[in-house]
């Protein structure tokens, strides 16, 4: 069965740069060099980019809703700058103490995900730079991509990563691999 032309992208770390601090206003939101762009090669290709993030920044009062909204109207206009398309972006606006579904590395986004676009997400790929982000992936069956971008070196180094997770240096990279193992299986 050929999995959906679907991806799902972790964000901090992946689109943009992170920060330990979190990302607490659309200023601090800046994106990594090439990602839009590989969005954009993602969606000429025939792909639906998707994102799927943890903001536990909410639950913690660092910043409010309002804020992450003009985040995510940053990012967008960013993609869409570049001829990209993030056709939507789940998020987890809890804290590990409010023990939610949705936060990563549970898989509840991600069931979200297969229900509201009515797939499996067998053989998805999903990228991100946290481990959390590749095991809520793993357990949906997606193909986890982690980046060495954002916390990527310091998951890589710590290890544990689940089975056939592929390595990249950055999304851009991830894409590039993708598109060249698909015009090679043409
Ligand atoms: O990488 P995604 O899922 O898009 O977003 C991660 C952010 O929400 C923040 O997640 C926090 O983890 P905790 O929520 O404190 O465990 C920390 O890792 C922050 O550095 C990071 O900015
Ligand atoms: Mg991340
Ligand atoms: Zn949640």
């Amino acid at each position: 069965m050929t999995p959906p032309k679907l991806i799902i992208l972790d964000r901090d770390g992946v689109i943009n740069h992170d920060s330990d601090a979190f990302i607490k206003s659309a200023d601090e939101w800046q994106v990594i060099a090439g990602s839009a762009q590989a969005i954009a090669r993602l969606n000429q290709a025939g792909y639906t980019v998707v994102v799927a993030t943890n903001q536990s920044g909410v639950a913690r009062k660092l910043f409010p809703m309002t804020t992450l909204n003009a985040i995510h109207q940053k990012m967008h206009a960013t993609v869409e700058q570049v001829g990209g398309l993030i056709d939507a972006v789940f998020f987890c606006p809890h804290s590990a103490d409010d023990n939610c579904d949705c936060r990563k590395p549970k898989p509840g986004m991600l069931q979200e995900i297969a229900s509201r676009y009515n797939v499996s997400l067998k053989g998805v790929h999903c990228v991100g730079d946290s481990l959390r982000d590749l095991q809520s992936g793993f357990v949906m069956g997606c193909i986890p991509n982690l980046v060495l971008t954002g916390k990527g070196q310091g998951t890589m180094n710590k290890g544990g990563l689940p089975p056939g997770t592929q390595i990249h240096s950055d999304l851009a990279a991830m894409v590039d691999a993708l598109l060249n193992a698909e015009a090679a299986a043409d």
